[in-house]
């Protein structure tokens, strides 16, 4: 299959391709919470809920392996590490929670509903979910030797947000030699459009290649919009 991208058509299979959508939790892309919370924007998040669906039903149709990354630490922040952890000084969620002490253990702390997948993305069996704790997906996960155990050569990349998780787990990728590709409609960033175009720009030009989720379901899924009923999906 050739998947329309710039700066160069690539070519791309369903059996050695993984579609890898990025912390849709509730954290990323629902009112109330962290990063709404925090005083970022996400009124087009809605946009990039609908777009994600469309790219997993296509991925699905077409067989390829659809992997959710989901980030956030155990209920006592012990992952998140301590004063020692650039993570502890840079974690806009952890920031938010010690200034606003009533917060403290809402965000992104596994078992809460910020920590869940968002309902529309729900996995199915067939999916893999890939725990993580930091803004790159391959950082302490088991993200590489899953895909690698699978023969996966190439990621299509969907979520939020653009400029962190999406691009610091695409970058990885790059230089672990996988093909990226970024659905650009399929992403939102934190920090606004130009943040969005900057982020695309490095994708483009140096990074990988940016296709849009029309593109990828007319050449992986021409006939079907729809996405079956959610069921359990492996914990990787
Ligand atoms: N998923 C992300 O891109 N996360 C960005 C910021 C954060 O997790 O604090």
């Amino acid at each position: 299959m050739i998947l329309p991208a710039r700066p160069e058509p690539l070519a791309l299979h369903a059996s050695d391709s993984a579609l890898i959508v990025v912390d849709m939790q509730n954290a990323y892309a629902s009112i109330g919470g962290y990063v709404d919370s925090a005083g970022f924007d996400i009124s087009g998040a809605q946009g990039t809920i609908a777009g994600i669906v469309r790219a997993i039903a296509a991925a699905r149709a077409a067989g390829m392996l659809v992997v959710f990354l989901q980030n956030g630490w155990d209920a006592g922040y012990v992952e998140a590490g301590g004063p020692g952890s650039p993570n502890w000084h840079k974690s806009n969620a952890l920031k938010t929670m010690r200034a606003k002490p009533e917060l403290q253990g809402k965000f992104l702390a596994k078992g809460g509903w910020d920590y869940e997948l968002i309902e529309e993305m729900k996995p199915q069996a067939g999916d893999i979910v890939v725990p993580k704790t930091r803004y790159s997906g391959f950082f302490n996960s088991t993200l590489d030797s899953t895909l690698r155990a699978r023969g996966i050569r190439h990621l299509v990349f969907t979520g939020i947000a653009t400029n962190v998780c999406v691009e610091s787990t695409l970058r990885d990728a790059f230089h672990l030699e996988y093909f990226a590709v970024m659905l650009e409609d399929a992403t939102h960033e934190l920090g606004g459009p130009a943040i969005q175009k900057a982020s695309v720009y490095n994708v483009e030009t140096f990074f990988g290649w940016v296709s849009t989720v029309d593109h990828f379901c007319s050449v992986f899924a021409p006939a079907s919009t729809t996405h079956p009923a959610p069921a359990e999906a492996a914990i990787a």
